[in-house]
């Protein structure tokens, strides 16, 4: 809806002009009636609702003109209270039409003979000129509400522009600067009394053609005004294939960086202290690795799965100099062989169909001044484990399909199930990495070759599990531990959690029996449940199993069956009868 009363100076100053055209009084009225405009008597009554204003009000409802030249006789004056003592000689009043409404009256009104003859003399050209005027009020009121709508535009624009966290310019055709948030103003100085050009910000000649042919860009570009590095996305805007400038998203680079850092920088610090285990064996490696962590040694960690290989090798990321850097673990085994390079290296812009535009830091780059933890490297292929070389002796990395080579400095810390050993004799592992990652190997023994932290780690996942799950279990049974601590558990650590797990969550409270263990648990010794030699047996094993701890190096078995008081035949014997590990070990 229209609104004279918004244009008010200039319907005061059309009234005015018609006033001293005609030599005639006139009122300018809006659609409620209120008077916007007067000249002569009526100046002073601007504002002030028109009670008696029959005749305008049905102007307003009909939309059609009147000429009144028997004011107090014509029967539209009929209900005015002021009927009989009216002092107007004659009344013309045309309506003011925007689109389909009717948003005011002109009104002109003579209180003498001379003036009612001019007015009836010219009728039709009076109307025909008021016409115009009304037209001309119309075409100011429109124009006024349309600036008026494109400022709120405008402003609703930069507040949702000032909301964002990159800078953003908007630019036209002729690359000139129309719009851009404070945050743009800050990170390319912009000065807010000057109406800057492109050029004058941004220094780069890929992202003015990139504007000026309407294509999208993306990448570094140096400030002009300013020595920051920033990261620009060009989108065009179009309109019907016309190119009309376009929008370009401004990041500062240093910015960028520190909110990677912050979003690899693992949250959960691992410390040596969270590596459970108090066998020797366990207290031997922590030893190592405690002791080899502040270095910058490229580790190798074998082991079997679930045995805690990325545990260790981020409590050894911890205990090093870079700890406050990003520890990007990357498992080489789960991840596509063609997607595996690019991950590992990045990529720049348009190296291969699909490629993102502006191209995509690779896990490397990511972990600069940190640790990158290569899970599962024996399943790397041939062809990348050349590119991994170079890494680990030039110390740079080369995106794909990039000719720039990018200085790093990461600490390589690997990690395989498999026996790196055997895949070199096969071919299938380069001899020259395994020798250079395997600088200082570190072993982590399987479960059942340490059968004595099996009660500690019961402990830890129950205490774990019940405060996570938030059930309260009152303890386990000797039986049920005993039972777990005879389990081969070819899923190590990471099966034993999942087996406390299950029974946190199976107890509903109270005391974790042997019956509640998941069946494959129980059935390796249950068959033997009925028989009342359960107890004794397993009593027997382990036994065996301190005897063999307390003797602890291989080889030396005729220490152990003494100190049980058995042959070395009857221990071996034992032994295999009770799955006591035995089993290779990678040292
Ligand atoms: N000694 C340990 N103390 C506490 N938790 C452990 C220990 N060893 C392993 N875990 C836990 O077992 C799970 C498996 O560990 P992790 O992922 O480090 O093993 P992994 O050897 O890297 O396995 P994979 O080779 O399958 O990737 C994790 O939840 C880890 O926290």
């Amino acid at each position: 809806m229209y609104h004279l009363n918004d244009i008010q100076s200039t319907v005061q100053q059309t009234a005015d002009a018609i006033a001293a055209a005609l030599k005639i009084e006139v009122e300018i009225a809006d659609a409620d009636l209120i008077r916007v405009a007067g000249t002569g008597k009526y100046k002073s009554r601007l504002g002030s609702p028109m009670n008696d204003g029959f005749v305008y009000r049905h102007v307003m409802k009909t939309g059609v003109s009147v000429i009144i030249d028997n004011p107090g006789h014509n029967e539209l004056c009929q209900p005015c209270p002021s009927r009989g003592k009216c002092l107007e000689y004659a009344e013309v009043a045309i309506p003011i039409r925007a689109d389909d409404q009717i948003i005011g009256v002109i009104g002109l009104v003579s209180f003498n003979e001379e003036q009612t003859k001019r007015l009836m003399d010219n009728k039709q050209s009076l109307l025909l000129f008021l016409e115009k005027m009304a037209e001309l009020l119309v075409g100011k009121v429109v124009e006024n509400q349309q600036t008026h709508e494109s400022e709120l535009l405008s402003s609703q624009l930069l507040t949702v522009l000032n909301l964002l966290h990159d800078g953003i310019l908007l630019i036209n055709a002729q690359q000139q600067v129309t719009h851009y948030n404070t945050l743009a103003a800050k990170l390319m100085d912009i000065d807010e009394k000057q109406e800057p050009v492109l050029y004058q910000l941004l220094d780069d000649k890929r992202l003015w053609f990139a504007v000026e042919r309407g294509e999208p860009f993306s990448g570094p570009i140096q400030g002009k005004r300013v020595a920051t590095q920033l990261y620009c996305d060009v989108v065009p805007i179009k309109n019907n294939g016309v190119i009309e400038g376009a929008v370009i998203s401004v990041k500062d680079i240093k910015q960028i960086k520190k909110l990677v850092k912050e979003a690899t920088v693992s949250e959960i610090e691992t410390h040596f202290s969270q590596i459970i285990g108090d066998s020797p064996k366990m207290k031997a490696l922590k030893a190592m690795a405690l002791h080899v962590a502040p270095s910058q040694a490229t580790l190798l960690i074998q082991g079997e799965s679930g045995t805690g290989k990325e545990l260790l090798a981020r409590a050894i990321h911890q205990s090093s100099k870079r700890k406050g850097h990003a520890f990007i673990a990357i498992n080489c085994g789960a991840i596509p062989e063609n997607l595996l390079e690019s991950e590992l290296f990045g990529y720049e812009e348009g190296s291969f169909t699909g490629a993102r535009r502006g191209g995509k830091l690779g896990k490397f780059e990511l972990a600069h001044n940190g640790t990158i933890f290569l899970d599962e490297i024996g399943d790397m292929p041939l062809h990348l484990q050349v590119k991994i070389l170079r890494v680990l002796q030039e110390r740079r990395v080369e995106r794909v399909g990039g000719t720039r080579s990018i200085p790093l400095d990461v600490r390589i810390l690997a990690a395989t199930h498999r026996d790196l050993d055997a895949l070199v004799k096969t071919g299938e592992f380069r001899e020259d990495l395994f020798y250079r990652l395997n600088v200082i190997p570190l072993t982590i023994p399987p479960l059942r070759d340490r059968l004595e932290d099996v009660p500690v780690l019961v402990q830890f996942y129950l205490d774990y599990y019940a405060t996570v799950t938030d059930r309260s279990v009152s303890g386990i049974t000797q039986e049920t531990i005993d039972i777990l601590a005879a389990y081969p558990w070819p899923g190590n650590v990471r099966e034993l959690g999942n087996v406390v797990e299950y029974c946190v969550t199976m107890v509903a409270g109270g005391e974790i029996t042997a019956d509640i263990l998941p069946q494959r648990i129980k059935s390796v010794l249950i068959p033997q449940a009925q028989n009342s030699s359960l107890n004794l047996k397993l009593l027997e094993r382990e036994a065996i199993m301190k005897a063999l701890t307390l003797v602890d190096i291989e080889g030396h078995k005729d220490d152990a069956a003494k100190l049980l008081g058995i042959s070395r035949a009857t221990l071996y014997r034992k032994i295999k009868d009770y799955q006591i590990g035995e089993t290779k070990t990678f040292s």
